[in-house]
């Protein structure tokens, strides 16, 4: 059986590794995995549950029972993400949330639930995984790696700009202290910190567009016989 090609990107918030796999997989044809939204639907079920954030049993039972769908509408390119029945899409990107799957995704046996899960994203014709730890830990033989990354005052800036987009009155300086403190405990942590892996191409996207990153991203793809 012909191995599944992966592509993995990692690097912290904000460094658009989100947008970048989506238009990616979008192009490529190729399956989607957005890691970051797993932990966060874990955060959201266990604050529906009024589960202890500390209560590591209950948090990894909810891991491993999410029961989660990423749907996309007919003619959309838009993405809608599922817990049971609800179109839980904006409720993962709040400010608790966010700050809850920080803290979950810290904890070993979460990270143990969801390990069979990721894997089982790479499926025909390829996929292109989104996150912290996919080309370290989930898919450490992935086909070709990429870490993109850039400086906080620009993730803060794009955070921002994101924010007013969708009507939300925001403050870049605290932005951007959110944003140190979650690298912070991202890279700090024990277990599958946020580290480039030892073969992965580093792109700093601080000077460029979405699309000059995709343009990189699509020379490397070329040059190993991807595209
Ligand atoms: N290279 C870039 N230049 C400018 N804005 C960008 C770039 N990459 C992403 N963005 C914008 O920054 C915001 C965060 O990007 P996102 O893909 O969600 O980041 P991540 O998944 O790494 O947290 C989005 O509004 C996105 O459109
Ligand atoms: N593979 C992953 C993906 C995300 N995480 C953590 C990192 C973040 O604190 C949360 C949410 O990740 P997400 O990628 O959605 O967050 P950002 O869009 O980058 O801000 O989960 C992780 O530990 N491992």
């Amino acid at each position: 059986m012909n191995e599944v090609p992966v592509i993995t990107i990692d690097g912290p918030s904000g460094s658009g590794k989100g947008t970048v796999s989506s238009l990616l997989a979008q192009q490529l044809g190729w399956h989607l995995l957005d890691s970051g939204a797993l932990y966060r639907l874990t955060a959201l079920a266990a604050l529906k549950a009024q589960a202890d954030l500390d209560d590591i049993a209950a948090l990894s039972a909810l891991a491993k029972d999410l029961d989660v769908s990423f749907r996309t509408c007919d003619g959309s390119s838009q993405r809608q993400i599922f817990l049971g029945e609800e179109d839980v899409s904006l409720q993962i990107r709040t400010e608790e949330v966010s700050l809850s799957a920080s803290k979950v995704a810290a904890i070993t046996e979460v990270r143990d639930s969801l390990f069979a899960r990721q894997q089982a994203f790479a499926q025909m014709p390829g996929l292109v995984a989104d996150g912290r730890d996919m080309g370290t830990v989930v898919f450490p033989h992935a086909t070709m790696k990429f870490y993109i990354t850039a400086s906080a005052e620009a993730r803060a800036q794009r955070r921002l700009k994101q924010l007013q987009a969708q009507g939300i009155d925001a403050n870049i300086q605290r932005i951007f202290e959110d944003i140190v403190a979650r690298d912070k405990r991202d890279s700090e942590r024990a277990i599958s910190p946020l580290l480039p892996a030892t073969d992965a191409i580093i792109i700093d996207t601080t000077p460029l567009s979405i699309e000059e990153v995709i343009v990189e991203i699509k020379m490397h793809l070329k040059h190993k016989g991807l595209l």
